[in-house]
């Protein structure tokens, strides 16, 4: 194979240089025609039959030149060469880790998982790759579903005025972290001691997989994690499975273990965003006030259960987004597929949930021919109302993003200069939407609404902190040595975080659902105030003495210096079985660069999601095709708008979370809908230009192939006839 791709590039190298020399002579000569030569030249036969010659022969070899190169890019290109010839590492099925390699290098390791051969027995019943595969399979997760019912929906859908029915899918999501997934696991050589450095926002699940997998006792395994690059939900529970075998091996072997997949080994194995199809009907009076609401949603779990309970938890309690909706029914079921587990991805459900309400949202309003801003203005909450989920909206503030936004965004003249564009343009048009969000802050699991701190003071008054969240990138230990410096009352630089570690706080929740910096801020907070309390006595003997001096006092009358924080949150959950925002609210923000770091992080993510992202599977065995850059397209430096306004809602604080400050993390990522949507307002004015009118569905991503599809016209037609 390596010979033949060898050829193949001696072959296009030698063209290129014969072109290339040939241009150069014929470069040389031409000039010498325009001179005094041109007679002489001319007059002589045989140069200029050369010339000639020299043009047939830069044409002929142009022409051989492509004829040539094709057959030697094929081996590059047509998958079934490939598949006879290529690579056979490309073409290994991967959807589930069944075994490892263990060798002295990377590359080595590499090379002997390719010698593996796996002998598959297919199974008896159909691959089941897409939703609509696992419904024509009757294939679910079952006694997982999820039902939330508000009001009374089978009498108010017949009684609506108007009633529209839909389908909307979306698509998962690479994580695409910087860092893919990577362990060190180092034996300590007694008692069975395991150290685990892993890339994980959850070192404890880590630590209790690794410990099960071995036998062992939790208490003789650490799991330590510094930072990560980027996690974004990725991290959350598949780490383990690189974790678990590296353990293996490292502990039968008693050496250190390394592993860290490459970026393709990555994408094939840890699975992705939930991919989610919704079947609606909504009921909606003339003035485009929603009345009746019936969904139900499907979720692509992949091939184990892994967190997709949850996540369609809260994409039935996302289903409603901003909007007061009294009769209400959202039914939600994960399907068991042949792909990869899906997992957590920032929004966590959210984000899926909410884009079925907008989409509904668009069609009442193309429906109506109304403004979708006016529909929406007419569903929003108001303070006081009540969620399908009993919760009453107090401190509600959507009223007050949502007008600044209008204000700063100047959507009215912004609605007439688009609207006056798109009247003198056929073939270029231009969409705008307003999106609100509001997104619920703590995990949908009760018991994981738990945080735990450790502060240690020094005798030279350092202090070391260490809490139960993990640093992906978000800022979350920026936040918390703020926390630690305001309470302690002491300078920034006096306090250092040196890692998340299962021996320095235990048992703790993952570092997820955005409630990182509230719930472990609490924690810290809380050990501050312990210490505080502890010195009190100490700083009144003696007020003006200095932060070294009040330690090494109570060092000396032997208080203790070290204590640990702990935080749940009060008066939250919901039980199923009883079934009970650009401008963005973030109370009074800990850190808002950190804060507006995260919004333009996550719309930018969010743009990818709806607009370009889209793992691709193959049709016959599942095997995932999209397995890095070059064919999955995440947001670039150019898909950055060139003016990106964001702006935190000021003097609203918070008296539910640390230091009025609320979560920032996960929120942003699905006001990028609203670019899914200006797409959306601007395919209907290319359809409404081509005669078509009434709703119609475009589902997410909106990439260039599907905006195309949907601006139907007479050309497309055309094409799809022929
Ligand atoms: N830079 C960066 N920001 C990020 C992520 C990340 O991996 N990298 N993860 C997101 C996700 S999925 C979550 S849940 C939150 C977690 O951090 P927090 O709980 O401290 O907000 O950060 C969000 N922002
Ligand atoms: C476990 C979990 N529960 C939630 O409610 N939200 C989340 N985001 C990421 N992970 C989670
Ligand atoms: O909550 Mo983020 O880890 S999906």
């Amino acid at each position: 194979d390596k010979l033949f791709q060898f050829f193949a590039l001696l072959n296009i190298l030698a063209f290129m240089f014969g072109i290339w020399g040939f241009n150069i002579l014929n470069a040389a000569l031409s000039p010498m025609l325009r001179t005094k030569w041109k007679r002489y030249i001319l007059r002589t036969k045989v140069l200029s039959a050369f010339v000639v010659i020299l043009k047939m022969q830069n044409f002929i070899l142009g022409i051989l030149y492509f004829a040539n190169v094709i057959p030697c890019i094929i081996p590059y290109i047509s998958p079934s060469i490939m598949r006879k010839r290529y690579r056979p590492r490309i073409f290994r099925i991967s959807t589930q880790v069944i075994a490892c390699v263990v060798a002295d290098n990377l590359a080595l390791a590499q090379r002997a998982s390719r010698l593996v051969k796996v002998t598959y027995r297919p199974s008896a019943g159909p691959t089941i790759i897409t939703i609509q595969d696992a419904i024509d399979n009757n294939s679910f997760y079952e006694g997982h579903a999820r039902q939330i019912i508000k009001g009374n929906v089978d009498a108010a859908l017949p009684n609506a005025q108007h009633v529209l029915e839909g389908t909307f899918q979306m698509a998962g999501q690479e994580h695409f972290y910087l860092e893919t997934q990577a362990v060190l696991v180092v034996p300590k050589g007694e008692d069975g001691e395991l150290d685990v450095t892993c890339s994980t926002q959850n070192p404890s699940e880590v630590q209790q997989v690794v410990a099960e997998v071995l036998g062992l006792p939790a208490n003789r395994v650490v799991c330590r994690v510094k930072r990560m690059g980027g996690g974004f939900g990725g991290k959350e529970t598949r780490s383990a499975m690189l974790a678990a075998p590296a353990a293996v091996a490292s502990f039968r072997l008693q050496r250190p273990v390394r592993c860290m997949l490459d970026r393709d080994e990555d994408m094939m194995i840890t699975g992705t965003r939930h991919p989610f199809m919704a079947r609606y009907k909504v009921g909606f009076d003339s003035t485009g006030k929603i009345t009746a609401l019936d969904v139900q949603l499907f979720s692509n779990g992949g091939n184990t259960m892994d967190l997709s309970r949850g996540i369609m938890e809260r994409a039935v309690f996302h289903i409603d987004n901003a909007y007061q909706i009294d009769n209400l029914r959202c039914h939600g079921i994960v399907c068991r597929t042949n792909l990869p587990s899906n997992t957590a991805f920032r929004g966590f459900g959210g984000p899926q949930g909410m884009a079925v309400i907008e989409n509904v949202m668009t069609d009442v309003a193309t429906y109506l021919n109304m403004d979708p801003l006016a529909v929406r203005s007419l569903n929003l909450y108001r303070e006081g109302d009540e969620t399908h989920y009993n919760q009453r909206l107090e401190y509600c503030t959507l009223d007050r993003c949502w007008s600044e936004c209008q204000a700063l965004a100047r959507t009215d003249q912004r609605r007439k200069e688009i609207d006056n564009f798109n009247r003198a343009h056929r073939f270029k048009k231009r969409g705008m939407a307003l999106i609100p969000t509001k997104f619920g802050i703590a995990f949908t699991a009760l018991f994981l609404n738990q945080a735990g701190a450790l502060v240690h003071v020094y005798k030279d008054g350092s202090v070391l902190l260490t809490h139960g969240g993990t640093e992906m990138g978000q800022g979350l230990h920026t936040k918390m040595l703020q926390v630690a410096s305001r309470s302690l009352n002491i300078p920034v630089d006096l306090i250092f975080i040196s890692e998340t570690s299962t021996d320095k706080v235990p048992n703790t929740s993952p570092t997820a659902a955005s409630a990182g910096s509230d719930l472990n801020g609490m924690a810290v907070l809380n050990a501050c105030q312990i210490l505080m309390d502890r010195l009190v006595p100490i700083r009144k003997a003696n007020p003006e003495g200095t932060w070294q001096q009040w330690i090494q006092d109570a060092y000396f009358q032997r208080i203790s210096l070290s204590t640990t924080g702990f935080y749940k949150t009060p008066d939250i959950g919901y039980d199923f079985s009883i079934e009970d925002g650009i401008v963005m609210d973030l109370g009074e923000s800990l850190n808002p660069a950190i804060d507006i770091g995260q919004v333009e992080g996550g719309f930018v993510q969010g743009l990818g999601l709806f607009t370009l992202e889209e793992p691709l599977f193959s049709p016959s065995n599942g095997q995932v095709m999209t397995r890095g850059p070059s064919n999955y397209k995440i947001p670039s430096a150019d898909d950055i708008p060139e003016e990106f306004n964001v702006s935190l809602l000021r003097g609203c604080p918070n008296p539910h979370a640390v230091y009025s400050s609320k979560a920032v993390g996960e929120p942003p990522l699905f006001l990028a809908s609203s670019v899914f949507f200006a797409i959306k307002d601007a395919i209907h004015s290319a359809r409404t230009e081509a005669g078509i009118t009434g709703n119609f569905t475009i589902n997410s991503p909106a990439t260039s192939e599907r905006i195309r599809m949907a601006c139907e016209d007479d050309l497309i037609r055309k094409v799809i006839f022929f």
